[in-house]
């Protein structure tokens, strides 16, 4: 199965610095629960560059480098501008969807423009006729973003110490800038893991602001707790662990019912529909709801993926489309987010 496509400067350059050897053995690594042979792997491999020591507690990250280009992996993150995959699951897979994208690369392929991160898309969409050019999200172009995207020194340090994910920096911001523009001042997070996000949020708001997160996993929520203390922003956060659709009932219950300006949904992405719902009666008329990885790796748009987590994304998606309570806007920063604002 391939989770990611690539370029073909993308794949040229998976080809002539990546071995095969080491995507294997990545691929049995990061398939294991420890970072251990990992490490062993990079320590052993004679081209291999360890750049940085793998980070622990609770979601380890590990950066290599061969020749010319590096990579990132772990249980939160594969990047580096060869591959991205963003949670969890079956990462082993996904080490083999690039070795799957790299054998089905002919020699040749490369186009000398998606180097330079401009793809005529008439050309390379085929059928679809798309009339003007995409931006391809090549490496450089990636870290020009990142090197022009402001980042408090905090949140810097929680990516750094916790994982590392390619969209966190771009997201972070703009959900940041989301919180300013509306004023906001009450808002809410479903799905905190070790709290970037929600980091960002809070710094956004002001010093009378108040941001509601939750997340089932203890663990993760500690770790949040750290940042936003060391922050100075923990006085605005209300953190609350259990299941997403209680903590949601609960606000309902406790007279939230449009007192919220903004909402940032990142939780299990087949309860969507669910917390639209009730999200949707806590917001304000005018406030803003946003939904992560609405484009699900790029699975919502092949129409041969039918798993169901790829469906129930494709159907939200749809759903929200000619829901009348709300206007939405879907754009493809990181894994894709929806921002709905609320009638
Ligand atoms: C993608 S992570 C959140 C990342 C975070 N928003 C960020 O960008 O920094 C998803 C989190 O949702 C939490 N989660 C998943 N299902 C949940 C549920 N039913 N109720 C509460 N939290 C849940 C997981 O424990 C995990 O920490």
């Amino acid at each position: 199965m391939i989770f990611q496509t690539f370029t073909g400067a993308q794949s040229h350059m998976l080809r002539s610095s990546l071995p095969a050897l080491m995507l294997n053995a990545i691929a049995i690594a990061t398939t294991t629960p420890t970072p251990a042979l990992i490490v062993l792997f990079a320590r052993r491999w004679p081209h291999l560059r360890l750049l940085r020591e793998p980070t622990s507690f609770p979601y380890f990250n590990l950066s290599v480098a061969t020749g010319t280009s590096s990579c990132s992996c772990g249980n939160g993150g594969w990047d580096g501008g060869l591959a991205y995959s963003y949670w969890g699951g079956a990462r082993g897979l996904r080490v083999q969807a690039a070795k799957a994208s790299l054998q089905s690369t002919k020699e040749g392929e490369l186009d000398p423009r998606a180097a330079e991160g401009l793809v005529g898309s008439e050309e390379s969409s085929g059928s679809h006729g798309v009339g003007k050019q995409l931006l391809q999200l090549t490496a450089p172009l990636h870290s020009y973003i990142l090197a022009h995207t402001p980042e408090h020194e905090v949140l810097r340090e929680l990516r750094r110490e916790t994982f590392e994910k390619w969209s966190s920096q771009m997201q972070g911001q703009l959900l940041a800038m989301l919180v300013k523009i509306l004023g906001a001042t009450h808002c809410i997070e479903v799905g905190v893991y070790t709290g970037y996000s929600s980091l960002a949020v809070a710094l956004a708001l002001p010093e009378s602001g108040r941001l509601v997160v939750c997340d089932r996993d203890s663990r993760s929520l500690e770790v949040a707790r750290k940042f936003y203390l060391r922050a100075g922003v923990n006085h605005k956060v209300d953190v609350r662990c259990g299941l997403a659709v209680d903590i949601l009932t609960d606000l309902q219950k406790q007279g939230g019912i449009g007192r919220y300006d903004f909402a940032f949904i990142d939780a299990d992405k087949r309860m969507y529909s669910q917390y639209y719902e009730l999200t949707l009666e806590l917001i304000r008329p005018g406030g803003l709801l946003v939904f992560d990885n609405v484009l699900w790796r790029g699975k919502v748009a092949d129409s041969q993926v039918k798993d169901k987590k790829t469906t129930s994304m494709r159907d939200f998606n749809k759903f929200l489309l000619t829901d009348s309570r709300v206007h939405v806007c879907l754009i493809p920063v990181g894994d894709g987010m929806m921002i709905c604002r609320k009638v």
